[in-house]
């Protein structure tokens, strides 16, 4: 089954002080904690157009989710809506659907070609999930709606041509937009402009859109309905009201549902050392402790390839996402991912602009603390952007299906980066788990082979994470390995680190990105033309930069604990009860590289395949 639906709806001001800024609109909120007919809903009772059901009901979507429920009336009522959702709660489909369905209306009395719809994301990336859900949604009436998405990959000229024929629909950022709308020959009309959808809107700000946003507001005819989707309500989402509905008070819709019984993620967090952690995480992954998929996050892009190499000396295959590979390779790497080709992902969410929300974070702990404390929080100058592309955060948004665990290796800087991190896994009704390493002050710098991350605040950062937690009813547990037991694996891991320098990370680095630059270029060129190809493509491959140390590789039995796995741990919360230890966790993989359902692969199509020419 898909998922399981909430069957509660139970409305909780999360966010006091943003609501107050909100006091001004409407508001409807779901009050019922009992099951109503309203929660019994489909889709077609939604009032849907037939063909937009039949392709949900493909999606296999059994039920609509509470956002769904409420903004899908309002917004094919004509309504501007502002709507707060949790992060996986379906707020794409939300506004996709009754954008579609107002496009199909339309169009059956004037089919003169339009742009009607403006969908402004924060990220290249969710323009692409975007697209791809637009297209699905629109799989029985595909020949009816034609959307097109703006990327900065493409030449102006391509993006005239796209742009020549009035997609329905165009997806972009608010950079790429209004660059069409005001440069490019002013490629983009929106003279004829229904809708204005602005997704992921408490990050549009933050990412550094305000002026091409301000600019585009001014473009955007007068009285079209506009719809904002956030996961919360900060005082950017505030600022953007004001420019995007003026005088007009949209209607809110706060939903803060709580998970339903057995629903969610469960938190936990675990205090270790910095060299711990890769102890830790070295016992979680090569017993295979964690269930299914995981996400890793560490602070920055060489903890990155460090702990890509320290896993390959394990025989751990990992692939690496950060802002410095190139956007190609980044969207193939989710997308294989979702496709269940790798289990791993170790992905630095290094975006370093902290938004308003951020910044009143720290400036209220900085408040609240006296200088002593001033001289402990980041230097101002870590604040600034990360190198590498601007329109990226790797937490944010981005719909990875099916992630079992996240494990933040470093601690995020904020809260609410945390909320986005863990909002990876437990989407749409799912359980997952997130486990976070926090290095106590007592044992910062005790460590030996690491690079320092950003693990000095750690303890006061996982106070302000409880809090927001607190507020929305949510506990953070703390999870014990057992000491003994996973102590017998630190000479493994010493040796293991040893030869994760730093000259082979630098040289991970350099030749990762060189190779997935390539790719990139490749999958531009060839796979274009030849889609069926992609999926030959691997993003996690070794990269053996570091001294190899085959030993490493298996697992000798009198490591493990008699009793099994389960002794490693403190109970089975999230990690794989023992019933039989699986060999495999201790033995090579034989042969060639795997491939996406398991079978051997014969090579690498990179080094065998041309791009060829389309010849007529
Ligand atoms: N009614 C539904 N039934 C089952 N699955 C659904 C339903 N609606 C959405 N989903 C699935 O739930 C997942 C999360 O949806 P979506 O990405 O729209 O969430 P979101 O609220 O936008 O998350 P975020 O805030 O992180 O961007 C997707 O994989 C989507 O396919």
């Amino acid at each position: 089954m898909k998922r399981k639906l909430n069957e509660n709806d139970v409305p909780t001001s999360a966010e006091p002080e943003a609501d107050q800024q909100m006091a001004n609109a409407e508001t409807t909120t779901a009050a019922t904690t009992t099951t109503t007919p309203e929660e019994e809903a489909t889709f077609a009772d939604l009032g849907l157009d037939a063909r937009l059901v039949q392709a949900v009901a493909q999606q296999k979507f059994l039920k609509p989710t509470l956002v769904q429920r409420k903004a899908i009336p309002l917004a094919l009522d004509g309504k501007d809506v502002l709507c707060k959702a949790k992060t996986g709660s379906g707020k794409t489909a939300a506004y996709v659907l009754p954008v579609l369905a107002g496009i199909l209306k339309k169009k059956s009395v004037d089919s003169t070609a339009a742009t009607m719809a403006l969908i402004l994301v924060p990220t290249r990336e969710l323009a692409d999930q975007v697209f791809k859900s637009i297209e699905l949604f629109s799989a029985f009436c595909a020949k009816d709606v034609r959307a097109v998405k703006l990327t900065d990959k493409l030449t102006d000229a391509v993006q005239r041509s796209l742009l020549s024929t009035c997609p329905d629909i165009v997806i972009s950022t608010p950079a790429r937009a209004w660059h069409n709308v005001n440069g490019n020959s002013s490629a983009l009309s929106l003279d004829k402009l229904s809708y204005l959808v602005l997704d992921e809107a408490d990050l549009l700000l933050s990412y550094g859109y305000s002026e091409d946003l301000e600019s585009l507001s001014w473009s955007i005819p007068k009285g079209i309905q506009t719809i904002m989707m956030s996961a919360t309500l900060t005082t950017e989402v505030d600022s953007l009201k004001k420019i995007f509905y003026r005088d007009q008070q949209p209607t809110l819709l706060d939903l803060e549902e709580p998970d339903a019984e057995g629903e969610g993620v469960t938190q936990l967090v675990t205090k270790c050392g910095e060299d711990e952690k890769f102890l830790l995480i070295y016992v979680i992954f090569k017993l295979q402790l964690v269930k299914g998929k995981c996400i890793i996050f560490v602070a920055d892009i060489d903890r990155c390839y460090r702990l890509k190499l320290y896993f390959e000396q394990f025989g751990i295959r990992s692939c690496i996402l950060n802002s410095e590979l190139p956007v190609n390779s980044r969207i193939h790497v989710v997308e294989e991912f979702n496709r269940n080709v790798y289990d791993i992902i170790i992905a630095s969410d290094e975006k370093e602009v902290l938004g308003n929300e951020e910044k009143a974070e720290e400036e209220q702990e900085e408040e609240e603390n006296d200088g002593e404390s001033k001289q402990e929080s980041r230097p101002k100058k870590k604040r600034k952007a990360a190198k590498g592309d601007v329109e990226y955060g790797v937490s944010r948004g981005i719909d990875f299906k099916n992630v079992a665990a996240v494990i933040n290796f470093d601690l995020p800087t904020s809260a609410s980066s945390y909320t986005h991190r863990i909002g990876r896994t437990a989407r749409a009704g799912r359980t997952g788990m997130a486990l976070s390493f926090v290095v106590p002050k007592d044992l910062y710098r005790k460590h030996i082979h690491t690079s320092i991350a950003s693990s000095e605040n750690d303890e006061k950062i996982l106070a302000r994470i409880t809090k927001q937690q607190a507020k929305k009813g949510k506990e953070i547990k703390p999870y014990n390995f057992n000491k003994d037991q996973v102590d017998a694996f630190r000479y493994r891991m010493n040796d293991a680190l040893r030869a994760v320098t730093k000259v082979a990370i630098r040289e991970a680095r350099t030749r990762e990105l060189r190779q997935e630059l390539l790719k990139s270029e490749k999958l531009k060129r060839y796979f274009e033309e030849n889609p069926s190809e992609m999926n030959h493509l691997r993003h996690d491959g070794e990269l053996r930069t570091a001294r190899q140390q085959a030993h490493l590789k298996h697992v000798p039995d009198y490591l493990l604990p008699k009793e099994g796995r389960q002794a490693l741990t403190a109970g089975d919360i999230g990690f794989v009860p023992l019933k039989k230890f699986d060999r495999r966790a201790g033995t090579k993989r034989k042969g060639g590289k795997r491939s996406a359902k398991g079978g051997v692969r014969k090579g690498d199509p990179l080094k065998t395949f041309k791009a060829r020419r389309k010849t007529k």
